[in-house]
């Protein structure tokens, strides 16, 4: 008998070109996504090299980082940074024929939340994109990772990778959430327990009960933040949950293709008996909704918690980094998390800008008003997203309780365009990073989920989302 294989295994054992005793590795690239940031060196190599992209129906570009999300946007992107790097993605997907959605297309929208929903992302698959939250595709049990600018040249010229294999990781979270605990809180506390170095050199197999009932956006919300885990990629087994959020998109197979490959895609489980390298446990019963109070993604607190103190921390390297951490923060150690007060609150992103993340923040917000002290914006993380959104009169929620709701694309998840912090700002994030300046110099991030992030809004200060009424 064979020997029992993990998930990973399987798919990379599919996708194997070459491999070296040294164990060096090519392989396969089924989809290749480009967006404005990380391509236009690489275009510029091929075109140096007079090669071509040599798949440009598996690589699709969409821009996202540097639009603005103001209406007038249509009209031309006023900043020239931008202006010309968006030009840049919309003149070379010309000149080598790749399929792109522009800032005027309604599929444009944040690559990780365009590719599932186009059912660009296919269980199975190997997917690459010069970007390091592609983990998100990871959802769909894709085997799914960020590459550098050059990969993404070799990947255009050859549609292959060079790779050497990871190491198994799983990450079992057991028994059901609690009411008010969402995926990005999972997430979030799994972050807080292994640290950001925990998935080092692994592909983390995310399973368990609580996984399994989470929804495909609550799944690539998982899989999203993986990266902020250090894990090379995150990948969820295949579904008819999975399926069912497939069927009938623009690019899934159709007809006798889909039957077949709903047959495959039956068959990408971890096998019994199959040995991970590493095994953490979650009991997701015991989980709160988390808040983030540093400025890394593993500085994690239940909202009924307080800032902690560095000085309880023994290894002194760590001490003082927590506690540079919390003066850019302008935060003290025993402060309640709930009496923490924000002046901005930003629902969106990759992690969360899908439609179910919209329609929880607006479940909140019904009927109630945004505290006058707190600007707060939703931004849809496609232009599907807010198509949905407003069929569904969420647009109308949010702007009567004093949201703006703005055009899809990155936004102030990282400051790269006009939506920023200003200096000491405090802002409730759904996004993945709390880094130093990450949503503006000197902006202090609290990483969220989009009902806690709501009613941040909605109060002015952090609160605990179990107790709202
Ligand atoms: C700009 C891009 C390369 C970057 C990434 O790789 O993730 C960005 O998307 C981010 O979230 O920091
Ligand atoms: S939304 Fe944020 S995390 Fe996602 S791709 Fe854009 S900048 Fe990166």
């Amino acid at each position: 008998m064979s020997k029992a294989r993990t998930l990973y295994d399987k798919i990379w054992d599919d996708h194997l070109v070459d491999s070296q005793d040294d164990g060096t590795c090519l392989i396969y690239i089924d989809r290749h996504l480009v967006h404005e940031v990380t391509s236009p060196q690489a275009f510029e190599g091929l075109r140096l090299a007079g090669r071509k992209v040599h798949a440009p129906v598996k690589t699709l570009a969409v821009v996202d980082h540097n639009v603005p999300t103001t209406p007038d946007r249509v009209n031309g992107i006023k900043n020239e940074e931008s202006r010309i790097q968006v030009a840049a993605l919309a003149q070379n997907a010309l000149d080598f024929g790749v399929e792109y959605y522009s800032e005027k297309d309604k599929r444009q929208g944040i690559v990780h939340i365009v590719g599932p929903e186009q059912g660009f992302t296919l269980p199975g698959m190997t997917i690459v994109c010069g970007d390091s939250h592609t983990s998100t595709h990871g959802a769909f049990g894709a085997l799914a990772h960020g590459i550098g600018t050059s990969e993404v040249e070799h990947v255009l010229a050859t549609q292959t990778l060079i790779q050497s294999k990871a190491k198994n990781m799983l990450v079992r979270v057991d028994g059901k959430a609690p009411e008010g605990v969402t995926a990005k809180d999972i997430i979030l506390a799994i972050i807080g327990e292994i640290g950001t170095a925990g998935g080092t050199g692994h592909v983390i197999e995310f399973a368990g009960e609580a996984i399994r009932d989470l929804s495909m956006e609550g799944r690539m919300t998982v899989c999203n933040m993986t990266i902020e885990g250090g894990a090379r990629a995150g990948l969820i087994a295949p579904d008819e949950k999975t399926f069912e959020y497939i069927k009938g998109r623009p690019r899934a197979p159709q007809g006798e293709a889909w039957d077949k490959a709903v047959e495959y895609w039956k068959s990408l489980t971890t096998d019994e008996g199959a040995e991970y390298d590493r095994v953490v446990v979650l009991d997701a019963a015991n989980l709160p909704p988390i808040v983030s109070w540093g400025s890394s993604p593993e500085d994690v607190i239940a909202i009924t918690g307080e800032v902690p103190n560095p000085d309880d921390i023994k290894d002194e390297n760590k001490r003082s980094s927590k506690w540079r951490a919390l003066k850019y923060m302008g935060l003290t150690p025993g402060t309640k998390m709930t009496d923490v007060a924000v002046d901005r609150v930003f629902i969106g992103s990759c992690t969360n800008g899908r439609i179910e993340d919209l329609r929880a923040a607006a479940a909140v917000a019904k009927g109630r008003k945004v505290a006058s002290t707190v600007n707060a914006m939703i931004v849809p993380g496609s232009g599907l997203v807010k198509e949905q959104a407003e069929a569904e009169g969420l647009d109308k929620i949010f702007l009567e309780a004093g949201f703006e709701w703005r055009e899809p694309g990155c936004s102030m998840c990282l400051a790269m365009n006009d939506d920023r912090l200003k200096p000491e700002e405090r802002c409730a994030s759904t996004s993945n990073r709390n880094f130093e300046g990450r949503q503006g110099y000197k902006g202090r991030t609290h990483l969220v989920s989009p009902a806690m992030a709501a009613a941040a809004a909605i109060e002015g200060h952090f609160v605990d989302i179990r107790d709202w009424k």
